[in-house]
């Protein structure tokens, strides 16, 4: 060891590795270069021959370093001392001192980091044991927790066991259930399944609120989507189980018209499947719209399901083949509709009849709608009268009055004679074939010609008492009372011969007059009891509508507890509004009811629906048309007003613009329909009716137009005028003038101006102008400018020749025929 000592001790001054070592500062360049080692040797070796050292210096080079190592302050000291000749070695020292102190650092560093990652270590394994023995806690309280839902359960479902075997052990069914509890009992039920087997751990221990309401600690209820996955789960494993479903060959019930959804849902198939199949056969359909049963069959045969036709018949009410025995039936009053041409004074007559004066009240003087009242006279039996009105919009309802109507009475006023709707009223008398009595009205006026009436009837195969024939007439004035009994006689005599009777002891069934949605009492129907007698709580069915009575009333504003044959009343409890002439139906139950109405809605909307495009074909067509529509909305008081305002409406269309009713009801104007009008762009026409105020501020924002009415033909006379602004003035041609295109010539650097013979009339400098080649029309232009030998004219006539240059128009042949003409426009009127 010494010697090893000494060895290096000798060796020390004579070591150039260790002056090479100590230069061999590792400088840090960002690149990681060290490689200045041998210029600090170099340095030194320099300095030596210099003159600032002594010649000792190789050889000193141990002291040198030792001098260095022993005192780090030294070469400070020295420094301010000796300046000059220490300056070389301090920088290097400092160099390698810096290094030094880099190093240390460094290790610090590196200790520190060590440091603070062994801490990190602990934290996180002991935050790891702390989790696991809060995790291993809870478990063990849920496994308490379920343990003791699980007794609950078990004790619950002993209980409710021990009470069904009290109450009845016979009875019992032995149907064997889950370890869940009965199903009246709702908490023990929720935790069954826990309780069955061991709730999952993710699923437990957790407070909901749920939980803490319900109140119970064990299981908890099973999230919607974990149900949904579970089911999803259980659906997976028996496909899986029982491999490909096989198809399933039903028999298809197909009725007259059913919607695809419904189709569908009997076959058991996807509706969007039908709707494809539909799709590839041409027809352009919705779930929601209704097909023919042979459509309907056709697709049935299509999915390989059999097909099973029915009829309407079974479903919907046929009172037609239910008649009553000739025993059954009792003498009833007469139905009598009075009808006539407007002004003619049906109305009056009515009320001369009852005594009362509803005319005065009438808007316009024009009977809205059909009302019906029973009149009995001081002398003879009741009669019930249907005041029908009598202009021409309400023709349909007339129809319909006069098929439930026995006896017709035409009114034609005397100084007035027969008129369009006179005739027209005869024509429905006819078809209806319904016995007539003619009354001669106003023969109280200055000009009542009753005679000349009765002549006009003979026109129209009307042959009348007076001039023996066989219709009764009777010779009135409504306004002086005079002859009103006699009317009724005439009436009274025609009903006994008539012999009019029905059964007045079973279940009601009659015709729908009238029918609106009032305000305070919902939906209301006028019904005319044809037979049975409809008393209050009878389940019944109108139209489309199912109800159940909740009041009757009569035409007085009285309740009546029953309605018998030929009886007005107004009924209350319906479901929805039905249309005048509607069957109405008193049936067994509300389900029958619900049935009948459910399938006559369908038939309405399939009648609806077929004037949308069903195929594609017709799609194309609407859309190749250029016909204008007209969109409305109508809301009317009463059901048969509403109808007949679409008809007036709907006659107004011509080939060039269309009245398009998008949507009519009964009742005031509404939000909804507000915003309907918005999003088509319709006027809404109020008949009777005004918008409530959301409607009327709704309609303020959207600028919605509102027209209200009380007298049908101010409303057609409007539409009419409405429907011209619409498709703009009525343009019409007069052909002024031809001529042929002889030749073509350049006018100015870019146009052409066609060399022309004026073949017929006179060509005019402004004038309209159709270019033709081939009867093919090549532009429509106008007459720029004329010139005749060099000189601009402002016309040229037959047989001459002129140069003109059309406006716009450059496409000009010779042989190109031009047709002059002038444009007028013309008001137009519909
Ligand atoms: N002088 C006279 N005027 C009558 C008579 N009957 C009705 N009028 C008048 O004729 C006009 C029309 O009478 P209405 O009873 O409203 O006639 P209507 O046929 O019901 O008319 P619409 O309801 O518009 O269809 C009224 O001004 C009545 O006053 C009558 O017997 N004599």
């Amino acid at each position: 060891m010494s010697d090893d000592k000494k060895k290096l001790g000798t060796r020390a001054p004579l070591g150039v590795k260790k002056t090479v070592e100590a230069g061999k500062v590792k400088q840090s360049f960002s690149h990681g270069r060290s490689n200045t080692v041998v210029v600090e040797v170099k340095k030194r070796r320099i300095l030596k021959p210099g003159d600032a050292k002594p010649e000792a210096a190789p050889k000193e080079e141990a002291p040198a370093k030792e001098e260095a190592k022993k005192a780090a302050p030294a070469p400070k000291k020295e420094a301010a001392k000796k300046p000059a000749p220490k300056k070389e070695m301090t920088a290097a020292e400092r160099r390698e001192q810096v290094k030094e102190l880099e190093r240390q650092a460094e290790q610090d560093r590196m200790r520190r980091e060590a440091e603070a990652r062994e801490r990190e270590e602990k934290a996180k394994s002991q935050k790891a044991q702390d989790e696991e023995r809060r995790a291993e806690e809870n478990r063990k309280a849920e496994e308490e927790a379920a343990k003791k839902a699980e007794e609950d359960a078990r004790k619950a479902e002993e209980e409710a066991k021990r009470q069904a075997d009290a109450e009845k052990q016979a009875a019992a069914k032995p149907a064997p259930r889950g370890k869940a509890a009965p199903a009246s009992k709702p908490a023990p039920k929720k935790s069954g399944k826990p309780a069955g087997r061991p709730a999952p751990d993710r699923q437990r221990g957790k407070l909901t609120v749920n939980r803490a309401l319900r109140g119970d600690g064990g299981g908890r209820a099973r999230s919607l989507a974990a149900l949904k996955r579970a089911r999803e789960k259980e659906k997976r494993a028996q496909q899986g189980q029982s491999g490909p479903r096989e198809k399933q060959v039903r028999d298809v019930q197909v009725p007259e018209s059913i919607t695809v959804a419904e189709l569908a849902k009997r076959m058991g198939e996807k509706a969007a499947d039908l709707v494809k199949s539909l799709f590839n056969m041409g027809m352009m359909v919705t779930v929601n719209q209704n097909v023919d049963q042979d459509t309907a069959e056709l697709l049935v045969t299509e999915f390989g399901h059999n097909v099973q036709r029915v009829s309407d018949a079974d479903v919907d009410i046929d009172t037609s083949e239910d008649v009553d025995p000739e025993d059954t039936l009792k003498a009833r009053p007469p139905v009598v509709t009075i009808m006539g041409h407007v002004d003619h004074g049906k109305t009056s007559l009515l009320d001369a009849i009852r005594g009362a004066d509803v005319a005065a009240g009438e808007a316009g003087g024009i009977t809205q709608h059909i009302g019906a009242y029973q009149v009995t006279p001081k002398k003879g039996d009741p009669v019930t009268f249907l005041d029908t009105p009598g202009h021409e919009a309400f023709t349909e309802m007339r129809a319909r009055g006069a098929n439930i109507t026995d006896i017709a009475i035409l009114v034609v006023a005397a100084d007035d004679g027969l008129k369009p709707q006179t005739v027209e009223a005869i024509n429905h008398i006819k078809a209806a074939e319904v016995p007539m009595i003619v009354a001669i009205n106003k023969i109280d006026t200055a000009g009542a010609n009753a005679q000349k009436v009765r002549e006009e009837l003979l026109q129209h195969e009307i042959i009348v008492e007076a001039m023996s024939g066989d219709v009764q007439d009777v010779e009135v004035s409504a306004k002086e009372k005079t002859n009103i009994d006699k009317l009724l006689e005439a009436i009274n005599l025609q009903a006994e011969l008539l012999e009019l009777k029905a059964n007045p002891d079973r279940d009601a069934d009659g015709t729908v007059i009238e029918a609106k949605l009032d305000k305070g009492r919902g939906p209301v129907a006028t019904v005319l009891i044809k037979r049975g007698t409809l008393k209050v709580g009878d389940t019944f069915v109108a139209g489309p509508a199912a109800g159940k009575v909740r009041a009757l009333i009569d035409d007085h504003g009285r309740r009546v507890k029953e309605a018998g044959p030929a009886f007005p009343v107004e009924v209350l409890g319906l479901g929805g509004v039905p249309s005048a002439g509607d069957q109405f139906t008193v049936v067994e139950n509300e389900a029958r009811a619900r049935e009948v109405a459910e399938y006559r809605q369908s038939v309405l909307d399939k009648k609806r629906t077929t004037a949308a495009p069903m195929s594609l074909e017709s799609m194309f067509d609407k859309k190749g048309s250029e016909t204008i529509t007209f969109p409305l909305i109508i809301k009317a008081d009463v059901q048969g007003t509403a109808e007949a305002v679409v008809n007036a409406v709907n006659k107004i269309s011509n080939e060039d613009i269309e009245v398009r009713v998008i949507h009519s009801g009964v009742g005031a104007i509404t939000e909804s329909d507000v915003t309907l009008a918005a999003s088509s762009g319709a006027p809404i026409i109020g008949f009777n009716v005004r918008p409530n105020a959301k409607a009327k501020e709704i309609a303020k924002r959207d600028q919605v137009e509102f027209r209200y009415y009380d007298v049908i033909y101010h409303l057609t006379d409007w539409v009419k005028q409405a429907m011209a602004g619409e498709l703009g003035p009525e343009i019409i041609e007069h052909v002024v003038g031809k001529a042929e295109v002889k030749a073509v010539f350049k006018s100015g650097k870019k146009d052409k101006a066609a060399g022309l013979l004026v073949l017929d009339g006179v060509i005019k400098k402004g004038l309209h102008a159709r270019l033709t080649r081939d009867d093919v029309i090549v532009s429509k232009t106008t007459i720029a400018s004329l010139r005749r030998f060099k000189d601009d004219v402002d016309q040229v006539e037959a047989g001459t020749e002129c140069g003109a240059v059309l406006e716009d128009t450059n496409d000009i042949a010779e042989g190109d025929m031009l047709e002059i003409f002038e444009v007028e426009e013309k008001e137009r009127v519909l």
